[in-house]
């Protein structure tokens, strides 16, 4: 490489800015905790070339799954890796330890796997949280002695089979039958039709031993609802069980390395002892037992493994969020397209003001989003049984939010860096198709946003009834004051004033949940039944869940601030924060259609967007330096690009 262009690496990266804050204590800010665990596993990655495909590429080293094998290769070397962290400690205690010791340790260790491979982190995903989720929710003593030991050894492989062909988001709608056999203390597990064969079951191709299954349980002719059995679907030698049939549902757009299958069970035996029963229970004689009598409440109870999913499938998916903005960032302050000028020289990609709206805000939400998933992951730590209804809450809405932000981000980043977006070598392109599916899976996104509005409606209404005060823990009790007012002209100070951003954003909510409350209540005193009309009402109950989502990922940003001292980094911060409300306020129509804006304020809006995006510019290496993402899990584009492309390296 020519003197010129090394020094166009050496020089234009270290752009400086008018303050410089501390990277790495933003990074403890945005990973929030376990950040020398993390660390630890990033090294653990690097340290076996062969396993992780590191590879040197110009100066630097990279590790990358090779998603250009075969699904089979795949499948495979996702398996021996996990086998290989398995050995080298990684899950220790994740099962066995007490969930507030070892909790965040393994969110934490999650992300880092999704920002290696998507496939890599469900797979541990399905066999820690969703079976061994299971076993330790929905079982008892019994099964937490017989299970979780050899589930966290990798003695035995779980897998979680609750989707079926006909019925995914709807679970209540399973058709999966489970009939009990007194003579023998058996239950009997069937796939009654077609439509009720398990669907999508992550390992049920190839790898998994042993399965929840969740199906109608039947007693005595009477349907008690959903309830979650074991069942060993493969012995030692991985052939599968008499009764069982398995299918592949073969080839996918992305997450090839996890071995998805189909199941259907004929007359399939069990032991009563593998009904998980904390819930719910069958006596040796066949009597249905249960302490929880509300059927709504009892399949609400069933549900609960799928929590810890979603609290992960947000953190995940910010991890490859920045991974994204690590490369696109990056390579915008490297790559020079066009001069302004005859014969000048040719502008950054991020000195165009237009780049520059294009990443920053992205960059500034998910600073917001990272916060908002460690406040999230704090709440499910401190869970007690009270709290699982506000935790259901946020974990819907943020899932939803935070995996919508990863899918719009890595495709902008993917475009951001033209070309080179369509090498997987560069990862962008290649991350964007391994994630997708995030917006459908453990909840569908659209779904788990009506049933937040839903929650929210349930809770107004309830505190009007009872004439108490609006819920703290749904962040509700602004509406017990009067609606803030916001001032008819908007400068620069006051946009930027958190004052004026927890106005506007209470405003917006305070005022949906209120119509949301009316309109169902007109379309009820027509007549309509309370699920038809929470049907016709969805475009306010859309707002409305945006709505609760943004005000509560902003308040998680100033909680973060608070804590930090004056200085650099406070000044940072309260950019990226100001540049989060100011676009997510453009970006929602919302403001305008409601009338929380008037069109005048709305322009000074859009004009603050721009203004920030410039203040931001300078700091812009150091803000995705600080985003906790190895330099060897970004991709060549990052960096010297142009010796890592040299003839010498071909
Ligand atoms: C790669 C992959 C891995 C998976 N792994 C597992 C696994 O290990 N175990 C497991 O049990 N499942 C697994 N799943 C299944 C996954 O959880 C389901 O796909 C998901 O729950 C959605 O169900 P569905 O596909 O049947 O879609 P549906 O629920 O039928 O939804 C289809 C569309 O209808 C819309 N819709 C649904 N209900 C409503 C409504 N009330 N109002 C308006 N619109 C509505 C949805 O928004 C969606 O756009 C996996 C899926 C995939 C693709």
């Amino acid at each position: 490489m020519d003197n010129a262009h090394r020094a166009m690496f050496r020089t234009q990266v270290l752009t400086q800015g008018l303050f410089e804050f501390d990277t790495k204590e933003m990074r403890k800010l945005v990973d929030g905790d376990h950040v020398e665990e993390r660390d630890w596993l990033y090294r653990l990655m690097n340290g076996n070339p062969e396993l992780f495909g590191v590879k040197q590429r110009g100066d630097k080293m990279f590790a990358s799954p090779d998603y250009n094998q075969s699904m089979e290769q795949q499948r495979e070397i996702t398996m021996k890796r996990i086998m290989y962290m398995s050995k080298q400690g990684t899950f220790d205690g994740w099962l066995t330890l007490p969930a507030h010791e070892i909790d965040l340790k393994k969110f934490a260790l999650l992300e880092l796997c999704a920002a290696f491979d998507h496939s890599l982190a469900i797979k541990i995903g399905v066999h820690f949280l969703l079976w061994g989720g299971a076993i330790q929710f929905l079982g008892t003593k019994r099964h937490h002695d017989k299970w979780l030991e050899v589930t966290e050894k990798y003695l035995i492989i779980g897998c979680f089979a609750m989707t079926e062909l006909g019925h995914g988001s709807n679970v209540r709608g399973i058709e999966t039958v489970t009939t009990y056999d007194s003579s023998t203390e058996e239950f009997v597990i069937n796939t009654p039709c077609e439509s009720a064969q398990k669907y999508w079951i992550g390992g049920a191709a190839i790898h998994a031993t042993h399965t929840v299954v969740f199906s109608q349980l039947e007693i005595n002719g009477k349907r008690e609802g959903v309830h979650a059995f074991i069942a060993q679907i493969r012995d030692a030698n991985g052939n599968v069980c008499p009764h069982v049939h398995v299918a592949d549902c073969g080839n996918k757009i992305g997450l090839n390395g996890v071995d998805n299958g189909r199941i259907w069970f004929h007359n399939f035996r069990i032991p009563r002892e593998n009904l998980l029963n904390s819930v719910a229970d069958v006596s040796s004689a066949g009597h249905y037992i249960s302490s929880i009598k509300d059927p709504d409440q009892r399949f609400a109870a069933f549900m609960a493994p799928l929590v810890s999913g979603r609290v992960t499938l947000g953190s995940g998916a910010m991890y490859s969020t920045k991974v994204g903005l690590g490369i696109a960032i990056r390579y915008s302050l490297t790559r020079r397209a066009f001069s302004l000028a005859t014969n000048g020289p040719e502008v950054l990609l991020l000195d165009y003001p237009s780049h520059q709206r294009r990443l920053l805000p992205l960059l500034a939400k998910t600073y917001a989003y990272s916060f908002a998933s460690n406040f999230l992951k704090m709440l499910y730590l401190k869970r007690t049984p009270e709290s699982n209804k506000i935790i259901h809450v946020y974990s819907s809405a943020f899932k939803a939010t935070l995996t919508w932000h990863n899918m719009t981000t890595l495709q902008e980043c993917r475009e951001a860096i033209g070309g080179q977006g369509l090498k997987t070598e560069n990862r962008v392109g290649q991350l964007r198709s391994e994630f997708d599916v995030q917006s459908t899976f453990e909840g569908d996104n659209n779904v788990l946003m009506q049933q937040v509005s839903k929650a929210l409606l349930s809770e107004f209404l309830s505190a009007k009834k009872r004439n108490r005060p609006l819920s703290r823990e749904l962040g509700l009790e602004h509406m017990d004051n009067s609606s803030p007012v916001i001032p008819s002209q908007l400068t620069s100070s006051i946009l930027r004033s958190t004052q004026f951003q927890t106005d506007i954003l209470c405003l917006r909510e305070g005022d949906l949940l209120k119509r949301f409350a009316e309109e169902v209540s007109h379309y009820q005193a027509q007549g309509l039944g309370k699920e038809h009309t929470l049907t016709v009402t969805y475009q306010i109950a859309e707002d409305l869940g945006k709505a609760f989502s943004d005000l509560e990922i902003f308040r998680s940003f100033v909680e973060v601030e608070a804590n930090v001292s004056a200085g650099d980094l406070k000044n940072i911060l309260g950019l990226l924060r100001s540049l989060y409300v100011m676009i997510t306020i453009e970006e929602n129509v919302s403001f305008l259609r409601y009338g929380y804006l008037s069109t005048a304020n709305a322009a000074a809006v859009r004009k603050e967007v721009a203004k920030l995006c410039a203040e931001l510019r300078p700091h812009a290496l150091a803000l995705v330096s600080s985003l906790g993402i190895d330099d060897t899990f970004l991709s060549p584009l990052a960096f010297n690009w142009i010796e890592a492309n040299s003839w010498s390296a071909v």
